[in-house]
């Protein structure tokens, strides 16, 4: 007789979830967010995170929009289809608004803040600068999206908007640097810093609502989005657990209404959603061109009670916003896009 073999684990894979992921410390942090909450809703299951660079992450000098959708998603969802993993953790924003086939969305989980904030370098702080609006003519702002700059530049036509790439401990030591090359202040994502613990870096909240503000936010921004292989009731039960509805379905009237616009391509949007009492979901929306010298805004309230008619609000907004005159941007904006330029999904 052979010794014995391992004894049979007392985990059958029918209790091991893996968990999919980027390795930057913001995707990190907010897989260990996720996963505590399926394992404090599933305290039988075993979880295990696989964390992987993405085309977004390896490639740090090509322009984003050069590296085509799924820059940051792809070869995540080919981990998804080979069964490496059983779920994806994206930060919603970052994920195309049509997903390849055999995959699918299954769950969006509470949002953080999806506002977009400033930093003002540390360079400055001193100076008791605290916004946009402190900002001396001719000062850098770094970001390397097109949303952002295309409106900040609408309402800061005197300050100079440039590119800053890299993850947010990047970026704020950038913004932080002295001497030549150097950025006066960058806007980000709140939720990113928040997540991070860098909170405190937040001079100005840059929303509809702030004075000073008016910048509408990305897709999606601060909701993570939970993606799984098409049709795996497993995980979609399993992940019902962490569901928030009212982000979930807000977020999909933001992304029917990208989806609806871009066309294959993908334009400089902006959205905000709010749950205004008794289930009405008012949807804002901005689409702006590159230099910010037009933009087509709109805005509509109406009652929701699931994603498809989400999604058929955000249709309808953005089809009456490209009569208005988006789609004039956005052919102006395609014309001008050499196949090695296209503006970018989602944002950076
Ligand atoms: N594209 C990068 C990215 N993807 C998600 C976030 C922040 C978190 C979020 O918006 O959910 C960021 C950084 C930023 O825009 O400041």
């Amino acid at each position: 007789m052979s010794a014995p073999t391992n004894p049979p684990s007392s985990e059958s894979s029918d209790n091991l979830v893996r968990i999919g992921t980027r390795r930057s410390a913001l995707a990190l942090r907010q897989t260990d967010l996720v996963m505590a909450a399926l394992r404090a809703a599933h305290a039988n299951l075993t979880f295990e995170v696989s964390a992987m660079a993405t085309a977004g992450d390896r490639d740090k000098t090509t322009p984003l929009p050069a590296l085509g959708k799924g820059l940051w998603t792809s070869e995540l969802e080919a981990r998804l289809a080979s069964k490496d993993v059983d779920v994806v953790v994206h930060s919603l924003k970052d994920m195309p608004t049509t997903l390849p086939e055999g995959c699918e969305l299954a769950c969006v989980t509470k949002r953080e803040d999806p506002r977009d904030v400033l930093v003002i370098s540390k360079k400055h702080v001193a100076k008791g600068w605290t916004g946009l609006g402190d900002l001396p003519k001719g000062s850098v702002v770094g970001t390397s999206s097109v949303r952002r700059a295309a409106q900040l530049r609408r309402r800061y036509p005197d300050l100079v908007f440039q590119d800053v790439r890299g993850n947010i401990e990047t970026r704020l030591n950038k913004c932080d640097a002295e001497g030549e090359g150097g950025y006066d202040a960058i806007i980000l994502a709140a939720a990113g810093l928040l997540r991070l613990g860098y909170g405190e870096r937040i001079s100005q909240y840059l929303d509809s609502n702030t004075p000073g503000g008016g910048l509408l936010h990305a897709v999606g921004q601060g909701a993570l989005g939970l993606e799984i292989r098409a049709g795996d009731e497993r995980m979609r039960a399993l992940l019902k657990a962490v569901e928030d509805t009212p982000t979930m379905v807000a977020c999909f009237a933001e992304r029917s209404v990208m989806r609806t616009l871009e066309g294959g391509c993908s334009v400089p949007i902006g959205v905000e959603t709010e749950w205004v009492g008794e289930g009405k979901l008012r949807l804002r929306t901005v689409v702006v061109s590159v230099d910010g010298s037009r933009a087509v805004e709109d805005e509509a309230t109406r009652e929701v009670s699931s994603l498809a008619e989400a999604e058929a609000m955000g249709r309808e907004l953005a089809l009456k916003m490209a009569k208005d005159g988006a789609q004039e941007i956005l052919d102006e904006i395609n014309k001008g896009r050499t196949s090695g330029a296209a503006l970018k999904v989602g944002d950076a």
